[in-house]
């Protein structure tokens, strides 16, 4: 048995229109730079050439090219691609930093495409915010400053703002430092700054474009744990660009794998390591251990006829690594239940098979 397939790019979505309680609705958008961009998406020929070879025959390059997926309200959508995939045009178009070239956006379901200047604007200085890799601090604000600035364009009060300004500072560890400027701070902290100053105006959705990856290794884990607490304790969407696989798994939701702007697959985690739509897919994935990373739900088995059904129960969606011991400990199988429902077993030869392969 297996969990659902992934959307692939040999399959794209089915959903021609986009749906309208996602928070972010994107179908066949593109990004192309270059002269008379547009008729790349309009012409079949073109949309279907490999980027050098469009780039050569037109001088034209496709950064974004035919993307379509949804963001669900609460959930943490990564974007992953190696440099040059796309991830930072995806982002910037997603608020019309940059400006697609064809295809539909909604923003909670006020189509994007069709905005005008002053929507725009409410869209960025209420709606959505972003926290960039180099942190864009103001050097010679205060912490606490930098912390308010949106909310200062916004033309709030100095002192509701300043409590504001308080409240996140609080939320994200740096109570003590609201005095400090940027540059007497470590690179974590700066990046908490960043994400204080994010939060300040209470959007409803964060974008995040590669925020951790200037920071040392052990900073980046901390800051990841970061953003999942923080995720947990205000339940925004975010959408969060990465080049890094095990980012991705410990942040996303679901994951859109984007090479050379185009979509690869897009999955829960589990869909991407137990189900990879391709060998780009599958050469990434290689080396994650996949007991960290597969349910139950991706190993089970149906019964064998003869086998006892008194083995201790256990949720489809338990990770295989959280399961290891019951199922070794167990003298008969892991009966996996959903709602009441045996909806298959797992033994030991399902269990090794993948803690194997980690
Ligand atoms: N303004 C522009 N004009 C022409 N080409 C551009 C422009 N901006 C980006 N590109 C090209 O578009 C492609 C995608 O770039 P993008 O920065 O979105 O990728 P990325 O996945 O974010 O890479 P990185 O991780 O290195 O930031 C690259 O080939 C880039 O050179």
């Amino acid at each position: 048995m297996t969990a659902s397939t992934a959307e692939a790019s040999t399959s794209p979505p089915v959903a021609e229109s986009a749906s309208t309680g996602a928070d972010i609705s994107v179908r066949h958008l593109w990004k192309v730079f270059g002269p008379k961009a547009e008729r790349v998406p309009a012409d079949p020929e073109l949309a279907a050439m490999p980027r050098a070879e469009l780039k050569e025959k037109t001088g034209c390059l496709a950064a974004v090219c035919d993307l379509s997926f949804d963001v669900e309200p609460g959930q943490v959508f990564v974007v992953m691609g190696l440099s040059g995939s796309g991830k930072s045009t995806l982002v910037r178009c997603l608020t019309r930093l940059i400006e697609p070239t064809a295809g539909e956006l909604l923003f909670q379901g006020q189509n994007l495409r069709d905005a005008d200047d002053k929507a725009l604007r409410e869209l960025r200085r209420h709606r959505v915010s972003m926290v960039f890799q180099h942190f864009g601090l103001l050097p010679h604000r205060r912490v606490i400053d930098n912390v308010a600035y949106g909310l200062e364009i916004r033309g709030e009060k100095k002192a509701s703002r300043l409590a504001r300004a308080q409240e996140v500072i609080d939320l994200v560890g740096l109570t003590g430092f609201e005095k400090s400027l940027p540059r007497q701070l470590s690179g974590g902290m700066q990046q908490r700054v960043g994400l204080a100053r994010a939060l300040a105006g209470d959007p409803s959705v964060l974008l995040f474009d590669e925020p951790f990856s200037a920071l040392d290794p052990l900073i980046r884990r901390d800051m990841q744990n970061e953003v999942i607490r923080l995720h947990r304790e205000v339940g925004k969407t975010m959408v969060f660009i990465t080049h890094d696989l095990s980012e991705a798994l410990k942040l996303g939701d679901r994951i859109l794998i984007m090479r050379d702007g185009r979509q690869v697959q897009v999955g829960t985690g589990a869909e991407l390591v137990g189900e990879p739509a391709d060998d780009y897919v599958r050469d990434f994935v290689q080396e994650v251990p996949k007991a960290n990373v597969l349910t139950l739900r991706w190993i089970m088995r149906s019964p064998h006829p003869d086998e006892p059904l008194d083995g201790p129960e256990l949720g489809p969606d338990v990770l295989v690594k959280d399961a290891v011991r019951a199922v070794l400990e167990a003298s008969a199988p892991v009966q996996v239940v959903a709602d009441g429902e045996l909806v298959g077993v797992v033994g030991d030869a399902e269990v090794l098979r993948v803690v194997a392969e980690s």
